[in-house]
């Protein structure tokens, strides 16, 4: 059973966000959204939240439609982060763990769990305005999940943090996939979305340009990369039939090739001219199927 979308669309007046979207998003498994700003990806997460009307297309979860303001199973880290600046910690997510289903013992369990593993137990007595503005994104992030819920929907959950917190935030989502949460998350760093996710989109003026498991999708890709480094100058290799991409770097080279049968073609060019320290064959990254595929890099 899956989230599975159907050519979901979603017009603001005569400008179409989301284009005849279909996905389906596996059961407990971490899935990614990429895109450059404006694709299309908080559209869509608002509307399988049902907290934007579709204009058209379907979204079913597990076979029935869903809708976040209804059910217990959801949890969502919004974009727009939006907890009560005044409110302490406590007092703010034990409300909001009772909107959930849950009692106040339970919610306080939950929040004490949490508070404990991201380092920061301190933090329930704090009002949220007195918490830095990556220590908040925590909170909020506790608040998508206290009432541990089956459908984790993270909008953004890295950004803002610094390398520990997102090291932390890594190790909390990894760990709620493998108890059997289904977690679906966009991002603007491809290695977030290539570290974490088995399955993913690339959504590209409301469409989706890549979709489906990772290694298929590099599989698919067909190029591959060549690092190199050596002790000689490996500018040549760019005129090699079949390189499509060089890049220099202080001791080497990077070559993406058309296909893995142009390694063989590198190894034979560089024989005799010096000391090659590396010579790898890598799959590509998804910044190379992101650049081929939507012609421009995020960075
Ligand atoms: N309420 C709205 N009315 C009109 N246009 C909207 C509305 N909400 C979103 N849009 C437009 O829809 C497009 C998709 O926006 P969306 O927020 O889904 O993108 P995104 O992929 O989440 O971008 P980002 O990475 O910047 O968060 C944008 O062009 C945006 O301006």
């Amino acid at each position: 059973m899956a989230l599975i979308l159907d050519k979901v669309t979603k017009r603001f007046g005569s400008f179409t966000a989301v284009d005849e979207l279909s996905l389906e998003i596996p059961e407990s498994q971490m899935f990614g959204f990429l895109g450059a700003n404006g694709a299309g990806k908080t559209t869509t997460f608002r509307m399988i939240l049902g907290l934007l009307e579709k204009s058209e297309g379907s979204i079913t979860w597990n076979g029935e439609s869903i809708s976040y303001n209804k059910s217990h199973l959801i949890g969502y880290l919004p974009e727009e982060r939006g907890l009560y600046p005044k409110q302490k910690v406590e007092d703010q997510l034990v409300y909001l763990g009772r909107l959930r289903g849950m009692n106040k013992g339970e919610a306080l369990e939950q929040l004490d769990y949490w508070l404990d593993r991201f380092k920061v137990p301190e933090y329930k007595g704090k009002k949220v305005e007195e918490l830095s503005k990556g220590n908040q994104q925590k909170i909020q992030f506790i608040t998508a999940v206290l009432h541990k819920p089956k459908l984790l929907i993270l909008d953004e959950p890295f950004s803002g943090l610094d390398p520990v917190n997102v090291e932390m935030l890594k190790e909390a989502v990894v760990d709620l996939k493998e108890s059997g949460t289904s977690i679906v998350f966009s991002s603007h760093r491809m290695e977030h979305v290539e570290e974490l996710c088995e399955h993913l989109c690339i959504m590209h003026h409301g469409k989706p340009v890549v979709h489906g498991g990772l290694r298929q999708i590099k599989r698919d890709f067909g190029k591959k990369n060549v690092m190199l480094r050596a002790d000689f100058d490996l500018s040549f290799l760019k005129n090699v039939p079949g390189v499509t991409r060089f890049r220099k770097f202080s001791e080497g080279c990077e070559l993406q090739i058309e296909n893995e049968d142009i390694s063989q073609k590198i190894f034979e060019a560089i024989q005799g001219k010096g000391f090659v320290r590396t010579f790898g064959l890598e799959e590509p990254s998804l910044n190379d199927i992101f650049i081929e595929k939507v012609g421009a890099s995020y960075e």
